[in-house]
């Protein structure tokens, strides 16, 4: 070690295997919540010789991640998912630190910095009105709905596919690919992850059922990369392709690079999808969950928005500056159930020290966003969905309440490049559906409304446990304003 400098404290091991059997197996961060108590807000495990480093405050994130965002901007390397699926080579967020990441992320915020927002506006607006008629003739598929038009939005934004259904044949194509990615994925479930050597195991070996599940996987994958790619590429060469990034991109491709153009658009919708659709969703359905357990917040959102927007039309985006409490709710949103809540690992690329402590090489860093948006003392009642917590005593946003985005998004240099696309269809979905629907808790047998409690089941993202929620048109002005929309559509 450098120095002879402590590693940062954390539980005692067992030799050899070190923390291997304190690692929880599921809502790891409800532990890890724990052990910041306990240890502070730099938390060291050793997982059979693989270092861990958990942060736990936005000062232990800031001096890892921005402080020296050279060292900690890496990412770990998992063979199974990265190398045997081939899913690093077109997923920007599993790629090293280095230029193919540079060029990559370039790309991703040339397509959705902040300024050039407003361009998706009537995508965000079209998809919000279609989830009302969706939920106006369907209400009790409210869940499905949310999934669906967080994977339409992103289809359409990035190669101008209209997604009508669920069944659609490139939501299930991209789907398919992104269950293989998880299951691949997933922590210890896969030998070669711990034995890297096994990867030259040849498929027929007996035994080696890893290797012909990644053939598979790996088609299903190209599969999710081509043929959205393939509709648009066809589409120009038709003089019919809608309008989307890939397209704009497409006619931006060199012809003496070909190859390569299409590959770094290929690899922005793989990874916008594998990104921003789960994440997505996940929020608006944790919007659902928040409306059905707080009628409070659900009624005063409402009085907002019938004294800015009025009975005769429906919120816009240049309502947002005048609704300061539906902001606040975005907002509590991210905060109250981070669907990601241990963002995504970084890994250390080379030896360091922070605050006194060694570092090794390799180490995975893992940004603790559940218990920085839990914290007690920057958010009091932090298991309480509060969206006033954002606004002042004359009902503004607050400048002086940490906004929940410093962590919610990830951190450093590898912060998710679409948070403020995700802002705006977040904003578009919630305030449309707060305009028009009630969400209600289901009713028991004895006629009352049942108590749900933030139940969430864990799987790529955090979502919460299905709910038969009642979902209701707020009046039958409201029932006309939806239907309208299908003019305008
Ligand atoms: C509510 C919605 C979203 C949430 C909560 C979310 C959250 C995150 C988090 C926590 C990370 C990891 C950052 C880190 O490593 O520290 C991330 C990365 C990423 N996100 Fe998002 N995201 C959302 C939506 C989106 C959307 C809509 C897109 C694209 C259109 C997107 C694209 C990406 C990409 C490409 C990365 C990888 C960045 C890299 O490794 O350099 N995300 N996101």
């Amino acid at each position: 070690r450098r120095g002879r400098l402590p590693l940062p404290p954390g539980p005692k091991g067992l030799p050899l295997i070190g923390n291997l059997l304190d690692f929880p197996a599921k809502f790891q961060w409800l532990t890890f919540d724990k052990w910041h108590e306990q240890y502070g807000d730099i938390v060291y495990l050793n997982l059979a010789g693989q270092s861990l480093v958990i942060l736990g405050s936005p000062e232990a994130t800031s001096a890892f991640f921005d402080q020296k965002s050279g060292v900690y901007s890496d990412r770990p390397r998992f063979v199974m998912v990265n190398e045997l699926i081939g899913w690093e080579e077109f997923n920007v967020a599993s790629y090293p630190y280095g230029n193919a990441w540079r060029e990559l992320r370039r790309v991703f915020h040339q397509q959705y910095h902040s300024g050039v927002i407003p361009r998706y506006y009537p995508i965000f607006r079209r998809h919000a009105h279609r989830l009302l008629r969706n939920l106006l003739a369907q209400p009790k598929d409210i869940e499905h709905h949310l999934l669906h038009t967080a994977s339409a939005i992103i289809l359409d934004t990035m190669y101008g596919i209209d997604v009508v259904d669920r069944d659609d044949p490139y939501v299930t194509i991209a789907d398919k690919a992104m269950e293989a990615i998880v299951e691949a994925a997933n922590p210890g479930s896969f030998l070669v992850d711990s034995f890297p050597a096994l990867k030259y195991v040849p498929s027929w070996f007996p035994g080696a059922e890893f290797q012909r599940k990644a053939i598979r996987w790996k088609a299903l994958m190209k599969d999710m990369l081509n043929k959205p790619f393939q509709v648009v590429k066809d589409g120009m060469q038709q003089g019919r392709a809608m309008s989307s990034i890939a397209a704009t991109m497409l006619q931006e491709v060199s012809p003496d690079d070909e190859e390569h153009g299409e590959y770094v658009i290929k690899a922005v919708g793989a990874a916008s999808y594998a990104a921003g659709s789960d994440t997505t969703s996940a929020t608006t359905q944790v919007f659902a969950l928040a409306m059905a357990m707080h009628p409070e917040v659900q009624a005063r959102a409402q009085a907002e928005l019938d004294a800015v927007v009025g009975p005769n039309r429906l919120p816009d985006f240049d309502d947002r500056p005048n609704l300061p409490y539906v902001n606040a709710i975005v907002r509590e949103l991210a905060r109250w159930l981070p669907v990601v809540p241990l963002a995504v690992p970084h890994a250390a690329s080379e030896d360091d020290e922070v605050r006194g402590y060694f570092i090794p090489k390799g180490t995975i860093i893992l940004g603790n966003t559940w218990s920085i948006l839990r914290d007690p003392v920057r958010y009091p009642d932090p298991d309480q969905f509060k969206p006033e917590r954002f606004l002042t005593k004359d009902g503004k946003l607050a400048t002086d309440v940490q906004d929940p985005s410093i962590a919610a998004f990830g951190y450093g240099r590898r912060i998710c490049p679409g948070r403020h696309f995700s802002d705006g269809s977040v904003y578009s979905l919630v305030s449309c559906m707060l305009a028009t629907f009630s969400i209600s808790p289901p009713i028991g047998e004895d006629g009352a409304p049942i108590k749900i409690t933030a139940e969430m089941s864990a799987g790529a993202v955090l979502r919460p446990a299905r709910v038969d929620y009642i979902v209701k048109p707020r009046s039958d002005a409201a029932v006309e304003l939806i239907r309208n929309t299908a003019y305008d559509a």
